[in-house]
């Protein structure tokens, strides 16, 4: 099988995961190649990947079946204009950045098939999950190359509507960082508790991944899940109690819809 070959323009945290996940799927470390800035991160990149790491974004583009958009959206639009003339004919563009719509990188790349994505940073174990979504000028094999690229590091679903990355933000593009403040969150709670900090966190951590792995696996849906555990007048009811008391379900509702905001507002923002 041929692999295309990919170019991450920005090599930080989430273009890593991807790398990392695209590796662990078998892509030849000889069809990967990035560019970043900073020196200690092209190094560190390298030797973690074993993949090349140039300085610069036209050169890390060239030849590029599909060209990785992974830099900070404040940047995107600068990075955008320099690359335009050296992105290669018939190239597809994947921008992962928050926020960014595909009409502005329509205006600062030029006629580019573009697909918009939001992954997250659990695909470096390829369990990611994204969602994407292809402008007009992308053609049925792209958006299939598209597919194949996201859909090697995890879960990866085609949107509707460009306007549904702002909820695929706030689900599962940040998604890992409120799981981990629950982490965080019921480590410490541990450790007050009477339980050293080693012992806390891993059954905090170890009780994650049992939780998602039987919210995934099974047919039962989470509510029900929920219940199985939830004995009448016991330990998970006060918890539970104590959580609704607390006005959980609203505080997430309110820190999804907050995030969302970010992402449009982003766009407003950055994307002229
Ligand atoms: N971190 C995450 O969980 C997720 C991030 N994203 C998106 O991914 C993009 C990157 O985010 P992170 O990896 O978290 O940030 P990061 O800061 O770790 O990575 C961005 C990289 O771009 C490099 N960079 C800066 N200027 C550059 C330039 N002119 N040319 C080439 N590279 C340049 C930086 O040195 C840095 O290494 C953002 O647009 C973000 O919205 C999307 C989904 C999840
Ligand atoms: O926090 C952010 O803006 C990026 C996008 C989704 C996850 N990290």
């Amino acid at each position: 099988m041929t692999h295309p070959r990919i170019a991450f323009i920005g090599a930080g945290n989430m273009a890593a995961s991807l790398i990392g996940g695209l590796l662990a799927r078998g892509v030849p470390t000889a069809r990967i190649v990035a560019s970043e800035p900073h020196a200690e991160q092209r190094q560190r990149i390298a030797a973690e990947h074993g993949i090349a790491v140039l300085e610069d974004n036209a050169a890390a583009a060239a030849g590029a079946d599909i060209v990785v958009l992974a830099v900070k959206p404040q940047v995107m639009k600068d990075v955008c204009l320099a690359l335009a003339p050296a992105l290669p004919q018939g190239a597809l563009v994947v921008s992962i950045a928050a926020g960014i719509p595909c009409a502005s990188l329509e205006r600062w790349l030029g006629e580019q098939a573009i697909v918009r994505c939001m992954p997250n940073t659990p695909s470096l174990l390829r369990e990611g999950a994204s969602g994407l979504y292809a402008n007009a000028r992308t053609s049925a094999a792209q958006r299939e190359q598209a597919g194949e690229l996201l859909g090697a590091v995890g879960l990866a679903l085609w949107l509707d509507e460009e306007a549904q990355i702002d909820a695929v933000t706030a689900v599962s593009g940040s998604g890992p960082a409120y799981f981990f403040l629950l982490m965080e969150a019921m480590s410490a709670a541990g450790q007050r508790l009477g339980l050293d900090a080693a012992t806390a966190s891993l059954l905090a951590r170890q009780t994650a991944l049992g939780a998602a792995r039987m919210a995934l696996e099974s047919d039962v849906d989470p509510a029900e899940l929920r219940r199985r555990v939830t004995s009448p007048k016991g330990t998970t009811e006060a918890a539970i109690n104590a959580f609704q008391a607390g006005g959980f379900e609203a505080l997430v509702d309110q820190a999804l819809h907050a995030a969302a905001h970010r992402s449009a507002q982003l766009a407003e923002q950055l994307g002229q």
